[in-house]
């Protein structure tokens, strides 16, 4: 009974965006976030990070591990360059489908496709049931007990290839010290680590640049 938090996020952008334009989306949660309830999009102080990496990519093919309501693939999608594709995987049911209002309301339907699943069931279909060859950019943003073991079944399933360049989100609040040290300490991959400190959060991206 009652609205969920999604249900509310929505319902403000709804309120507050402009229908087509996806900066408006993302203000709108930024402000949802900001001054109404917390809620755990990547945000605009690591976003202006996700924003560098995308610029410096520029990824035809973009895979996204986590939708939630959609920020960071409506963030991400509007800077994709001409005839670029977002592939955003969800998990849970009811953020799918908050995510897939946000992203018609942000007017960018035909440059994301949500696939709902677990990401260990979604990733070893990626190829034969999507039509993906190989993807430019991953943005890790799901659960952190899952970045490594999905980065191994990138591996293992030649999602990713040399230069293929992953972002990780998270990687100190809530953390993924396994993933970390993995891709810190593979000869395959070369990592940047991009702090975040401020009052809210105390939190850093890792890029990880596969090598092959
Ligand atoms: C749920 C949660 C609580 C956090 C925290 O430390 N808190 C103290 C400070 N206050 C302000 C917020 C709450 S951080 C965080 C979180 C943040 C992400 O970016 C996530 N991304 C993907 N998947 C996640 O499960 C995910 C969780
Ligand atoms: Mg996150």
């Amino acid at each position: 009974s009652g609205m969920s938090k999604e249900e509310r996020i929505l319902d403000w952008v709804k309120q507050h965006a402009v229908v087509g334009d996806p900066q408006s989306v993302v203000d709108a949660m930024d402000v949802y976030s900001r001054q109404k309830e917390w809620s755990m999009h990547v945000g605009d102080i690591k976003g202006v990070i996700v924003d560098k990496v995308m610029e410096e990519v520029k990824p035809q093919i973009l895979l996204e591990l986590g939708t939630y309501c959609g920020y960071s693939a409506v963030r991400m999608a509007h800077l994709l360059p001409p005839g670029g594709h977002l592939f955003t995987i969800e998990f849970n049911e009811s953020f799918a489908t908050i995510a897939q209002q946000v992203i018609e309301v942000a007017g960018l339907r035909d440059k994301i496709s949500i696939l709902k699943g677990p990401s260990q069931e979604i990733i070893p279909q990626l190829k034969k049931k999507y039509e993906i060859n190989s993807v430019d950019m991953v943005f890790l943003d799901h659960w952190k007990s899952r970045y490594l073991p999905d980065t191994k079944l990138l591996e293992e399933n030649g999602i990713i290839r040399k230069g293929t360049v992953l972002l990780a989100d998270n990687v100190i609040c809530p953390g993924a010290p396994d993933f970390l040290e993995y891709v810190r300490n593979s000869k395959r991959y070369e990592c940047t680590t991009y702090p975040v400190e401020n009052i809210r959060v105390n939190d850093a991206l890792e890029k990880a640049v596969f090598l092959g």
